[in-house]
């Protein structure tokens, strides 16, 4: 919640009592006018959010809700093991190069579980018992970030009332996961390439350089090769980064996921909603089939949890799902839906090397539904064996 403090017939902190009265737990954050700082700071003390001035509303709202929408992402995020053929070779990989202490570099369009695989990659590493720190770059102010980073030294610039470590240090021993690289400023593009060869970085406003073991994760959803052309990123950096490359396919390009992601998202939601939703009619699952998600699996979690929440029997129906963008599927007549399904299946079938079973779990659905679906669509070995040929 978005509260200002003077309201009609009443003020911030009285509702924000309210809602905590009645157990709403929501995050609170309260828009204050600037000689109203004291009165947000009290209102923080009972439950609060944060709270910003309101002439910086601009600045502060979208880093603020971004901060907070990670780290309720963080709580309440069970992860489904994708069992898609791309990302079992991305388990593979992580694999490979979590026990190294290699810098990785993970791109992906947004949502798709970037921060994830970086945790994933800490957890198998032997850093696994020290911190893993996730910071968005995106979010850090051009000023601060060379000290949000590093740290800084007591009086190293106006406001720097005491020493303090950045996150670096805070990482020491374990991982910095650094999210949306792209956008760390140049300066400080400089230091950290400092700190990845040299192994020694310097806080600002520090005389004496400081030395940590940090192993860097670096992720991010845009082409690191054209902001290199724009000058916006060093080369030297990039090529320090991509040590080890992993690439996360859109959620549109594994098909194979969506469903036993919808059906793992649909469970967590019943429980949340206390419902007893048991899946998905035909259309549903088509139109989850044949969506972009341009928002990846955070936009499919969304989407899963608010159908359920709408949904009154025990099946999820296409009238309850609520997509960011207007559905192609709406329009796409049935037939071009099934030489897309068709397709599908012959893809997994050749993943599988003609092992159904193995096909069928590729494509989250029971061994009979395939080989009804094989038989819809006259799918036999022999042209499954000319389409592997192709
Ligand atoms: N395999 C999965 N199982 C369950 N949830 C998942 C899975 N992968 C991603 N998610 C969820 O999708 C959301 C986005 O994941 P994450 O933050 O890792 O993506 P990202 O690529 O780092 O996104 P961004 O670039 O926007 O920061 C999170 O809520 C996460 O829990």
């Amino acid at each position: 919640m978005l509260a200002d403090m003077r309201l009609p017939d009443g003020d911030g902190i009285a509702l924000l009592e309210e809602l905590r009265k009645h157990g709403r737990n929501n995050p609170y954050i309260v828009m204050t006018d600037y000689d109203k700082v004291p009165t947000a700071v009290r209102s923080m003390k009972l439950g609060a959010e944060d709270y910003i001035p309101k002439k910086l509303i601009e600045d502060n709202l979208f880093p603020l809700l971004k901060n907070l929408r990670k780290r309720m992402e963080r709580q309440e995020a069970p992860i489904y093991e994708r069992q898609s053929a791309a990302f079992r070779e991305i388990d593979h990989k992580i694999k490979l190069v979590a026990t190294t202490n290699m810098s990785v570099l993970i791109l992906g369009e947004s949502g798709t579980g970037k921060e994830h695989i970086a945790e994933k990659i800490h957890a198998r590493s032997k850093r696994a018992g020290k911190p893993f720190i996730a910071v968005d770059c995106g979010l850090l102010s051009k000023e601060l970030a060379a000290s949000e980073l590093f740290g800084h030294e007591k009086g190293a610039f106006t406001g720097a009332e005491s020493k303090k470590q950045g996150f670096w240090e805070e990482a020491a021993r374990g991982t910095l996961f650094l999210n949306e690289i792209g956008n760390l400023p140049p300066e400080v593009q400089q230091m950290l390439l400092r700190a990845l060869e040299a192994k020694r970085y310097r806080p600002t406003g520090g005389s004496k350089d400081k030395k940590a073991d940090v192993r860097i994760i670096a992720a991010t959803n845009e082409d690191l090769q054209a902001a290199i052309a724009e000058k916006r990123f060093r080369a030297d950096l990039y090529q320090r980064l991509k040590e080890y490359t992993i690439q996360i396919p859109p959620l549109r390009e594994c098909k194979e996921d969506i469903m036993p992601l919808a059906d793992f998202f649909r469970q967590f939601a019943n429980e949340e909603f206390e419902k007893q939703v048991k899946g998905f009619d035909t259309e549903a699952k088509k139109r989850l089939l044949t969506y972009t998600w341009s928002g990846n699996v955070r936009e499919l979690r969304r989407v899963v949890r608010m159908a359920v929440l709408h949904t009154e029997g025990y099946t999820v129906t296409a009238d309850t799902l609520e997509f960011d963008e207007e559905p192609l599927a709406n329009d796409v007549p049935s037939l071009a839906l099934e030489k897309m399904e068709k397709s599908q299946i012959l893809r997994a079938l050749e993943q599988a090397d003609g092992n159904r079973k193995l096909a069928a779990e590729l494509l989250g659905i029971g061994r009979t539904t395939l080989y009804s679906k094989m038989k819809l669509f006259g799918i036999d070995n022999k042209e499954q064996d000319k389409n592997t040929a192709d």
